[in-house]
């Protein structure tokens, strides 16, 4: 018999991927329920889904995959009770998010020329996506600390208390969502921790919504020595406190780990691990093929600052993602608001990642070159 997969409308490629040999449905996500899995063997989903005994129990469902880093949608070991099969797409978005968080950094005031003038960034969260971020920094040249108290202190580089994190210059928050004690990521930031920041540092948070308390950011912000916040991710999503993002720097619909690239890789390592597990015989996957890139050119006698955010710029500009989230929320009734929110989400414009991209540059030796490479770009060499 066909196997038959209903997955999220918003994981591009799986039919390029599997092919003919089996029937693909496709829903939102959102509001999935157990009505539609009575004929269902495989179910892909992303993080709006929450799968669980309410949605699986009875059905004939034996692999679950979820094109996400982040699992806190997904009751595990209720699964593993019903021994129904299930994969995730660990570190498939990490670069994207990285490029986000440099974005961002790029984007606010001089937070760049500082941070590569002596100034640290904390991160919170060693996993895929902090590592990854580590080393993108690690390669500008900036310096970090790192907090992950799950992990064992030498195996942290740079490891540092949540409070010395919070005196760092931009703080970065990169847990996964956990009410697991001793050391629940949920409301991380909350009151004390946000009145220990000051005016000139930066808060980064493209993690889980969560992981700030809302209403005590929203108190934080109101005073005058408030500290500079982004938002990727929001408390109550597709909700956003409009009141919140009229008060922070930058404000986004949850797509810093939405680059197309990441898109397919993730939908790529689901396909894969779903063939796995079920047994499938099919032919072998094909790579999804992402379209040549001509190369970036750079500006010469830009400062390296500069030459960042122009690069940067080549393939990303955040304030844009900005501009659309709050034209979605601002002065808008809170239904309308959240049916926006996740518009946003599924109409995201095909962002590539700056990462494998090669960029001209006059001199293979010389600082753009180093700035390029450090990027994950390819330096190549331009016409004199
Ligand atoms: N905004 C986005 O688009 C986007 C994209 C990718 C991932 N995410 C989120 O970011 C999170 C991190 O992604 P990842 O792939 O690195 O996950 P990961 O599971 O690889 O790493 C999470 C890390 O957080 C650490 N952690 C848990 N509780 C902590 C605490 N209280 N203090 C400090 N560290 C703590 C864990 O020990 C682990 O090392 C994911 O769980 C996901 O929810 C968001
Ligand atoms: O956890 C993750 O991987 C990210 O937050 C991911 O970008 C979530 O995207 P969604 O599944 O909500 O489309």
């Amino acid at each position: 018999m066909t196997l038959r997969i209903l997955v999220d409308e918003n994981i591009p490629a799986v039919e390029a991927i599997l092919g003919s040999g089996v029937d693909i449905l496709r829903s939102p996500g959102r509001n999935l329920c157990r009505d539609q899995l009575q004929d269902v063997d495989a179910l892909l989903v992303r993080s709006v889904t929450r799968v669980d005994a309410n949605l699986l129990a009875g059905t004939p469902v034996r692999f679950v995959g979820t094109a996400t880093s982040g699992t806190d949608h997904v009751d595990l070991n209720w699964l593993r009770s019903a021994q129904i099969g299930f994969a995730f797409a660990p570190g498939a978005n990490a670069n994207s998010v990285v490029e986000y968080v440099i974005a961002a950094i790029a984007y606010n005031g001089n937070y760049l020329e500082r941070l590569r003038a002596g100034g640290t960034v904390g991160v919170v969260g060693y996993g895929l996506v902090g590592k990854a971020l580590v080393a993108r920094l690690s390669a500008l040249g900036i310096a970090y600390r790192i907090c992950d108290p799950w992990l064992s202190e030498p195996s942290v580089p740079g490891h540092a208390t949540l409070k010395e994190i919070l005196a760092c210059d931009l703080i970065c928050l990169h847990p996964e969502l956990t009410h697991r004690e001793p050391w629940p990521s949920y409301h991380l930031l909350g009151e004390a921790e946000l009145a220990a920041l000051a005016k000139e540092q930066l808060v980064i948070n493209a993690s889980r919504g969560p992981i700030i308390d809302g209403n005590a950011l929203l108190e934080r912000l109101n005073h005058p020595d408030s500290p500079a916040v982004v938002l990727d991710v929001w408390e109550h999503e597709p909700q956003v406190d409009a009141e919140l993002l009229a008060k922070v720097q930058l404000g986004t619909a949850h797509i810093a780990g939405y680059s197309f690239d990441a898109k397919l890789r993730a939908t790529h390592m689901l396909c894969s691990a779903m063939v796995a597990s079920l047994g499938i015989n099919l032919p072998e996957l094909p790579d999804q093929a992402l379209a040549a890139r001509k190369p970036l050119c750079l500006p010469e006698h830009l400062s390296i600052e500069d030459s960042l955010r122009a690069l940067i710029r080549c393939c990303y500009r955040i304030e844009e993602d900005d501009h659309l989230l709050r034209r979605a929320t601002l002065d808008r009734a809170s239904d309308t608001q959240a049916q926006e929110f996740d518009q946003l989400r599924k109409n995201y414009a095909k962002r590539r990642e700056l990462a494998g991209q090669s960029v001209l540059v006059q001199d293979l030796l010389g600082p753009q070159a180093t700035l390029v490479s450090a990027m994950g770009c390819v330096p190549i060499a331009g016409d004199d």
